[in-house]
This record gives structure tokens, C-alpha cells and sequence, in this order.
């Protein structure tokens, strides 16, 4: 382990559901990356590097009537709480065919059984946008397609789609720590047609897919799109997600203007996973 050190937040919250998950959904898009539900709310960790004192500024459950919220913050070595983090990392099923799991936990009979060692990249399968990722994976054809996994935190994604029969894949996260994660889980899931890439949009160069994913979120989204679009083969498909209900008209009007045509959206707690074609 390298000696990052992390500032832990601890919050109590009332009520304790939807709150928890509104709030760790919120506080991963704001840089935080890793949590642990407790009794009375969540512990939340943030490389000291990446804090500010502002950083709770956008959290809007913060400034919400329905819940009360307070926390505590403090500084913490990372072995502390890793070993922490992995008792508490529950395994999920997706619509009972794909399950996300930790190499601690028992197998699942589920048609697609994706083993993931999380550690501090987001992707566990527990957020909401990752659940509806691996909703369209399921539901889409990926046989003999390309594609690429934009911003892949553990590779959950990539993963699933090389089980779905996709190559090749690049799996691409500008987080260190994010492509260092990939590269292990795609080996633990015995994965022959990833190639993990460090690195933002700017990889993309010259590059084509005919299938893109990309749960980021929406300033990146809308940032990076015409990158995106441009490495689309002809009857290509995007997925996005990483942004709420509001987001839709601003990120649906950009997919437009570069002739994108909308297809599906998912919503799960006012988050959603929209599908286009060109
Ligand atoms: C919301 S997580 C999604 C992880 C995983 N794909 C999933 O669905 O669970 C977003 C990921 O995008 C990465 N990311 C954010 N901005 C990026 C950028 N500009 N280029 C590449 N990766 C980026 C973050 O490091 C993070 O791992």
C-alpha cells in the first residue's frame, strides 16, 4: 500500500434511506471515492490531495428540507479504512443475470459473475448509473463489437461487455489508481481483449468503436462528446451516464447537434442511462 492519505467523513443522517444513497451517489461525482454505510449514516473518504474546503458546496441533499445531516471529518492513514471498506463491500445482482462481487464472497449462479477487487475505484456496481450500465449491456447485442469503456473506474463495464462476446475493448480512467484496478480486475476475470488505458479523451486519437460507454458525468460528458462521436463507427451506439433527470434536455441537445438520435433512457433515483445511435 503507498502511503496516500485520505480525509474521512463520517455522517449521520436522517432519515437513513434514500438519504445514504442520494448522498454517497452524490459525494462519488463530487471526488470521493470510497464509502462505508454504518448504522447511522456513511463514512466517506477523498484523497487529501483532492480536498477543498468547499467540497461540500454541491451537495445538494446537504441543503435539503427532507433530510437532517450532519458529519465530522477527519484525517486518516488509508490502511485504516480499506480493510474496513472490503468487510462492508455487499455483492449485487443485476435483473438476477449479472452479478458484482468481491473475491471474499461466494459464487452466483448468474449467467455473467463479474469478480471485482474495488479497493478505492468507483464502479462496485452499487451506484445507480453503474446498475443501468450493466442493464443496457445485458440488453444490447456486443457480439464481435468494438468498444470503449470511458472512464472505467474498476473495469466493470469492459468486463461485462467482453463477457457479452465484444473485442476489442479499451477500458479507458485518467485516475492512476482507476487503471491500475482495471488492469488487475481484468486479469481476475480471465479477460483476453481489454487493453486499460491511462488517460483522458485525448487517447482517443484516430481511434473507432462501434459501441461507446462512457459513465462519467455531465460536464465531462458534454466536454468530451464531440471526441466521443468522432470515434463512432456508422450504426454505432453510445451509452452515457453519470447525471440526473434535469441533465437530459442539455446532454440530449449536444448528442443532437452531432446527429446523434435518442433511443432509451433507465432512471433509478432520478439518475439515468440513456442510449443513442447515430
Ligand atoms: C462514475 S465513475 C464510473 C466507473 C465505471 N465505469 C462504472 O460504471 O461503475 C467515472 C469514472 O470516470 C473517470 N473519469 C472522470 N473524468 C474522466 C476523464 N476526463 N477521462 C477519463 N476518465 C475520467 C473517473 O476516474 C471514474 O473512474
Amino acid at each position: 500500500m503507498s502511503n496516500i492519505i485520505y480525509i474521512g467523513y463520517e455522517f449521520k443522517v436522517t432519515p437513513l434511506q434514500p438519504g445514504v444513497e442520494v448522498l454517497i451517489a452524490e459525494l462519488g461525482y463530487a471526488g470521493f471515492e470510497s464509502f462505508v454505510e454504518t448504522e447511522q449514516g456513511a463514512t466517506a473518504y477523498i484523497q487529501k490531495e483532492e480536498w477543498h474546503a468547499n467540497i461540500l458546496d454541491d451537495i445538494q441533499i446537504l441543503q435539503s428540507d427532507e433530510f437532517e445531516i450532519s458529519y465530522e471529518f477527519n484525517e486518516i492513514e488509508q490502511t485504516n479504512w480499506n480493510a474496513e471498506w472490503e468487510k462492508n463491500f455487499n455483492p449485487i445482482v443485476v435483473d438476477d443475470v449479472c452479478a458484482v462481487r468481491a473475491p471474499f464472497h461466494e459464487k452466483f449462479d448468474t449467467e455473467y459473475d463479474i469478480v471485482i477487487e474495488p479497493k478505492m475505484s468507483f464502479g462496485t456496481g452499487h451506484h445507480e448509473t453503474t446498475h443501468m450500465m450493466i442493464q443496457h449491456i445485458l440488453k444490447n447485442d456486443f457480439s464481435g463489437k468494438s468498444v470503449l469503456d470511458m472512464g472505467c473506474g474498476t473495469g466493470v463495464l469492459a468486463i461485462l461487455a467482453e463477457m457479452k462476446g465484444a473485442q476489442p475493448i479499451d477500458a479507458v480512467d485518467y485516475d492512476n489508481w482507476c487503471y491500475l484496478n482495471s488492469l488487475e480486475n481484468v486479469e481476475r476475470n480471465n479477460c483476453q481483449h481489454i487493453t486499460v488505458i491511462e488517460g483522458d479523451a485525448s487517447v482517443l486519437e484516430g481511434k473507432n468503436y462501434d459501441v461507446i460507454i462512457a459513465n462519467i458525468n455531465r460536464n465531462i460528458l458534454l466536454q468530451d462528446m464531440k471526441t466521443y462521436v468522432s470515434c463512432l463507427n456508422e450504426n454505432g451506439t453510445l451509452f452515457l451516464s453519470g447525471f440526473y433527470n434535469d441533465d437530459i434536455p442539455v446532454i440530449q441537445e449536444a448528442c443532437e447537434a452531432l446527429q446523434l438520435k435518442f433511443q432509451e433512457k433507465l432512471e433509478r433515483n432520478n439518475w439515468v442511462a440513456l442510449k443513442f445511435i447515430n
